[in-house]
């Protein structure tokens, strides 16, 4: 794969062709860096591609279940709970005690592993950062490179940048927010790492690497004795939370650290997910710090997993909010399956961000904001999501004044009246209208993103909201979901059939981004690439599983062949 990003490779000049030293049957396809050699050691290698060796046939198979589950639903099958789990549902177990380090978990910054952002997250007075190599980053090789050192100058607690044209150099408070990491999800494949001639699997490859060089110091200053500390991402079966089990339990063999070391919350954000919380958090007892709703790709998930179901078309995504029924129905059967287990049950991020320009607009997003955090507080969660370091204090006024000084909810609101929550509750439709600006904004957000995604950016500010590789997707599979069964814009009175002008949208939008950003930057980003490719999404007869999947072509940059291998 070679691809069209931005990250383009130059044949060294010198005689001396530098290369990475790996362990037998790794290949980097990657450009070469002193630095990045630093995290790439043969060691380090060497136990990623343990991992890949031993989990690669169990992922395959949850990768093909998840196909078989896809066929299913769209054959007209609904998710639901599993009957041959009920056992792990009405059983009465929990998972292990929290670590102290994570008892409070008030409010959560996240962010991608980007130098300067990591610096500002962890000195933001939140209780947690959490640092994203997944929705928040475009997985490029340097950023994920970059990633890999800037979290270990974290951990060691040397990361400084020097922002040059501001004069301003940043560096860590004393006290700092705890770190979580998310790699990215089980379906993403590395393909700048080769691993007996198959790309390497992303996520093995990002808690391999940061693991490998972070465990023995994180313990030691940030975990008390416990850690390192994960999020991991769109799992839609228990059987993917047992391999991630059993991946920590091979971590902490070979880092030879006790069982349950390590902690991960899992996000429950796949449709198929919300039936199986208690079964995910069995396969993790050992090593769980809880769920947190990830609201945008649940509701991506949602719309992905009725895909084949024209009864179930969506209303414009700003109307799709934590008060639809089936929403809420998420998360209080998370709240109350958390709190029965033991674990923190995370809230989710509202998209507003701070608006500098306009301070009425401001008010009316942080009010936004604070109604989202209050209903999550009360509704029993130990925690949410904050994605700008503005909007820390706000959050943490939330949670302190309904909280008090308890760090958690856990013993406190059980939410026993959740257990009469039925599958009809957690499937129930959204309501709401399909309107041509509802439309027009999926068009302009969704290039937007892309071409952002494709030139390295993968979290941006648009239109005062936070954009993401989630909240794209829900742009795009909207958009897909409207053209296949060829819905009419029912909220606007103008009766149009969405076929009839999807096409002639994308080319008013397309004008538009380009007055709206200049032309000199139109011209230089990658607006029409991210078009074709948004646009071929969007119209294909087959849904495609991920916006970023078909994206990820165009950032892999492969490495001449014979400077990779061991010369
Ligand atoms: C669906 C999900 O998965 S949600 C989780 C994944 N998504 C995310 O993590 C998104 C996180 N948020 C962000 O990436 C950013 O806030 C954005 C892109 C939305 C907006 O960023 P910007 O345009 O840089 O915001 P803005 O200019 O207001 O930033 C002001 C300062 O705050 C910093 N900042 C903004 N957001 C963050 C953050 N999340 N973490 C740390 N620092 C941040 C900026 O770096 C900047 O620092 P500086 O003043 O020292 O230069
Ligand atoms: O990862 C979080 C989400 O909302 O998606
Ligand atoms: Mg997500």
């Amino acid at each position: 794969m070679i691809g069209l990003g931005s990250y383009g490779y130059t044949a060294p000049s010198s005689k001396k062709i530098n290369a990475y030293d790996v362990p037998q049957g790794v290949d980097i396809r990657g450009r070469f860096d002193e630095e990045f050699a630093k995290i790439l050691t043969k060691d380090a290698l060497q136990f990623v591609a343990d991992l890949q060796r031993e989990f690669r046939n169990h992922i395959k198979y949850a990768m093909e279940c998840r196909k078989e589950a896809k066929r299913r639903y769209n054959e007209g099958a609904l998710p639901g709970f599993d009957p041959a789990t009920r056992y792990i549902r009405e059983g009465k177990w929990t998972c292990v005690p929290f670590p102290p380090a994570v008892a409070d978990r008030r409010v959560e910054i996240t962010g991608p592993v980007e130098r300067k952002m990591i610096i500002n997250a962890l000195n933001s007075g939140a209780k947690v950062f959490m640092a994203d190599f997944e929705d928040a980053l475009s997985p490029s090789w340097e950023n994920l490179m970059r990633g890999q050192i800037n979290l270990k100058d974290a951990v060691e607690g040397t990361i400084t940048f020097n922002d040059k044209a501001r004069n301003r150099v940043y560096k860590l408070n004393n006290e700092i927010a705890k770190l979580f990491v998310r790699p990215r999800g089980w379906h993403l494949p590395e393909a700048h790492i080769f691993i007996d001639g198959e790309p390497a699997t992303g996520c093995l490859v990002d808690f391999g690497l940061y693991f490998y060089h972070n465990y023995a110091t994180f313990r030691n200053t940030q975990g008390q004795g416990f850690g390192p500390f994960f999020y991991l991402p769109k799992m839609e079966n228990s059987r993917e939370a047992k391999i991630w089990n059993s991946v920590f339990e091979k971590a902490e063999k070979m880092a030879g650290i006790e069982k349950g070391s390590i902690r991960a919350t899992v996000l429950i954000e796949t449709l198929p997910a919300v039936f199986q919380m208690d079964e995910i958090l069995y396969e993790l007892r050992d090593h769980s710090v809880g769920l947190n709703c990830g609201r945008w790709d649940y509701i991506f998930s949602y719309v992905k997993t009725f895909q084949g179901h024209p009864d179930r078309l969506f209303p414009d995504r700003g109307q799709v909010g934590m008060t639809q029924h089936f929403m809420r129905s998420y998360s209080d059967l998370l709240i109350r399956t958390c709190h029965r287990r033991g674990v923190h049950a995370m809230g989710g991020m509202a998209a507003q961000i701070p608006i500098r320009d306009d301070p009425t607009a401001n008010e009316a997003a942080f009010e936004l904001v604070r109604k989202d955090k209050q209903r999550e507080v009360k509704a029993g969660h130990d925690g949410t999501w904050a994605a700008h370091p503005g909007l820390i204090k706000t959050c943490m006024e939330v949670f302190t004044n309904n909280m008090g000084n308890t760090p958690n909810q856990i013993e406190t609101v059980k939410r026993d009246d959740a257990s009469n929550l039925t599958e009809d509750d957690l499937l129930q439709r959204p309501r709401g209208v399909r309107t041509m600006e509802g439309l027009r904004l999926n068009t302009r957000v969704g290039i937007q993103y892309l071409a952002a995604w494709l030139t390295g950016s993968g979290s941006v500010p648009l239109y005062n909201l936070m954009e993401d590789a989630a909240t794209a997707e829900i742009s795009r599979v909207q958009i897909w979901q409207w053209l296949k069964y060829g819905v009419e814009l029912d909220g606007d009175g103008l009766g149009v059939r969405v076929n009839h002008v999807f096409g002639r949208v994308v080319e008013e939008e397309m004008a538009r981004i380009e007055r709206e950003v200049g032309k000199e930057k139109f011209k230089k980003g990658m607006y029409k690439e991210a078009c074709k490719i948004f646009t071929r999404q969007c119209t294909a007869s087959t849904l495609d599983d991920f916006l970023t999947l078909d994206a990820y072509n165009y950032i892999v940059i492969h490495h001449p062949k014979d400077v990779s291998s061991k010369l």
